[in-house]
């Protein structure tokens, strides 16, 4: 099979023009961070949100154009809006601030029956942990009908994805016959992230600049089946692009993640506020480290205690209860495994089975 290089991706898309100015995409600078990883083909096509949704087409050619040449697989293109680029609109500057322009919801969702998002106000509190073994747990837990639940899990986390690295996922995804990407089955569960097809280094184009559209492809490309329930592993803070996700993805229920470290009630306050704004409903604050084993058995609270439940009270927001700070979590993680695969008999596996218990419960309760 023949090997596709970059050249020749600029050549095809060379002829395709920017709907407004009429210049070429390719000298208009539009067209950025071209990944190649095997024949799977991944670019941006940055833009000023006042012409994203007019660009929609363009980006449909482009795709059209990459899979045509001799040695492509797939090709995913991403329409990345950005204030800071070129517009030819002259209203601009109106719609600093606000979400991209509305886009409807997905018909993948009429095939799934739940979504669950994993939110955390900050970076680093371990909501990719909790999302990933949250899901783990879940795709374990039988039914009232003895059977095991289909369970999804898509990293929203566009700018800077985990799944690969959480569920050592090295392959590309596979496209089936309507050119729909295949979800990466992993541990039973059904999961999407953009960095199985991004290369890690390229995330660096995904920070900074909104990433818009990007979500709704990995939703609407994706030949996702039928599921119970689909965990969405969304960006950490509560940016527009977080108030885009929540606005534009049916979410059943939210769960908020801190850790005693970062209790600042502001922080976990817009959190909730978010989802607030777009009556979701939040199944609970879950406190990441709470507390850790001792040399005994018995529980330490390094970062002291009681935190999360004050914050639960003046929130008014249930508390889920606290995660164990547990060496099998990290060594799970690191090697690329849920930890009730890797450390079965671990506390934290017990307390994911509780938690995703709890969460099965929860949406029973909602869905009366
Ligand atoms: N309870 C825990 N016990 C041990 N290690 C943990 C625990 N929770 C998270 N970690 C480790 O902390 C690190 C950060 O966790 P993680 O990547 O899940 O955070 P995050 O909030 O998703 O970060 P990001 O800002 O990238 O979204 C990882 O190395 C993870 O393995």
């Amino acid at each position: 099979m023949s090997i596709i290089d970059e050249k020749t991706i600029i050549e095809a898309l060379s002829s395709l023009k920017h709907p407004q100015t009429g210049q070429d995409i390719v000298s208009g600078d539009i067209v950025q961070g071209i990944t190649i990883r095997d024949g799977n083909v991944g670019f941006l096509l940055a833009v000023h949100p006042d012409i994203a949704e007019a660009f929609e087409s363009v980006r449909l050619a482009c795709e059209e154009r990459v899979r045509a040449l001799p040695g492509v697989l797939s090709a995913t293109v991403v329409l990345t809006a950005h204030q800071s680029a070129p517009s030819m609109s002259s209203s601009s500057s109106s719609s600093k601030g606000k979400p991209p322009p509305d886009e409807t919801i997905p018909d993948v969702f009429n095939r799934i029956k739940s979504v669950i998002a994993v939110a955390s106000g900050k970076g680093g509190v371990g909501k990719s942990t909790v999302a990933v073994n949250l899901a783990a747990a879940l795709a374990q837990l039988p039914m009232e009908d003895g059977k095991l639940p289909k369970i999804g899990l898509l990293d929203a986390d566009i700018y800077g994805p985990s799944l690969p690295k959480l569920l050592n996922v090295i392959d590309k995804p596979e496209v089936d016959e309507t050119k729909k990407i295949c979800p990466v089955e992993r541990f039973g569960m059904q999961t999407m992230s953009i960095g199985y097809m991004v290369q890690e280094a390229q995330a660096m184009v995904w920070r900074g600049p909104m990433v818009q559209g990007a979500l709704l492809q990995m939703l609407n490309d994706v030949a996702w089946p039928e599921l119970d329930i689909l965990v969405l592993d969304l960006p950490p803070g509560t940016g527009d692009i977080q108030l885009t996700i929540a606005q534009k993805i049916p979410v059943t229920a939210a769960i908020v993640v801190t850790t005693p470290q970062n209790l600042a009630l502001a922080d976990v306050r817009r959190s909730i506020n978010m989802f607030e704004k777009t009556k979701t409903p939040i199944l609970g604050i879950l406190e990441n480290m709470a507390w850790m084993s001792g040399p005994n058995g018995e529980r330490l609270h390094p970062f002291g205690t009681g935190g999360g439940e004050r914050i639960a009270a003046e929130t008014l927001i249930p508390y889920l209860g606290g995660l164990v700070l547990d060496p099998a979590l990290q060594e799970a993680a690191d090697a690329g495994y849920p930890v009730n695969i890797l450390a079965p008999d671990s506390i934290a596996t017990k307390i994911f089975t509780n938690f995703a218990q709890t969460v099965r419960d929860e949406l029973n309760n909602l869905s009366k």
